[in-house]
């Protein structure tokens, strides 16, 4: 891994959800069942709204030592100061990202099934590449389809590999086998009460603790 990251659960916003009035409590839970990383991911709401969830997301994940990352909007990653920022092939360059958010900041960059696309992230200074959808999403139903031999074949490029789409606590553990360090969950985590939350958290940190190598996070 890196000194940015640690494998594990990566918490995924979305505003059906996640809405406004259960955001924070739903994230907390997430926080409380283990996961490591979390985006805000917000496609719906206007720039005032997302300027006030980002701020506040940054307030909680900050307090629990855990790094915040914008999807899509480097400029709202740098007014609300969180760790970094999720980049797909049609959001903009990331060496502008980088410029502004600084060195230290977290880059991930979408490479959906494609390792040319992976190498082209990587010399553009990204700190993971994310490869998906893995399985049937209803969060992004038309993602294009991978296959997780891509995570296994993405380990000779030396960077975090993060796996998305259509994860579940009962169908992550082919991915983590394969190669993922980190699961971006947005459907398989969110949704119900925080107690649900929490135990599904936990239940993806279960998988991580039985056979991620280098995953640490104890409860
Ligand atoms: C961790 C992670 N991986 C992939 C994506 C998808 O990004 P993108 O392709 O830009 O699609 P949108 O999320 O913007 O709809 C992601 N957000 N996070
Ligand atoms: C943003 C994104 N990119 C590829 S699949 C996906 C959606 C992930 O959400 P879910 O975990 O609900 O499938
Ligand atoms: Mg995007």
């Amino acid at each position: 891994m890196s000194q940015k990251l640690q494998p594990g659960l990566y918490a995924i916003t979305d505003n059906r959800l996640t809405p406004p009035e259960t955001l924070l409590d739903s994230v907390e839970a997430a926080l409380r069942g283990g996961a490591v990383l979390v985006q805000y991911r917000d496609k719906g709401s206007s720039s005032a709204e997302r300027l006030r969830q980002a701020t506040d997301l940054n307030s909680l994940c900050r307090n629990a030592g855990v790094p915040l990352l914008i999807n899509d909007d480097p400029q709202l990653a740098h007014r609300v100061g969180a760790a970094g920022v999720h980049m797909g092939q049609d959001d903009g360059a990331p060496d502008e990202a980088r410029r502004l958010l600084g060195p230290e900041a977290i880059i991930g960059i979408t490479c959906h099934h494609r390792l040319e696309l992976a190498r082209a992230a990587k010399s553009a200074g990204a700190d993971y590449l994310a490869f998906g959808r893995f399985y049937n999403s209803g969060t992004k139903p038309g993602a294009p389809a991978a296959e997780a031999t891509v995570l296994t074949e993405a380990r000779t490029l030396a960077l975090p590999i993060t796996a998305i789409g259509g994860i579940t606590a009962d169908n992550a553990e082919p991915l983590i086998l394969a190669g993922a360090d980190l699961l971006a969950v947005v459907g398989g985590l969110f949704g119900g009460t925080p107690t649900e939350i929490e135990t599904r958290a936990k239940q993806f940190c279960q998988l991580f603790a039985r056979h991620h190598p280098l995953y640490t996070h104890s409860d």
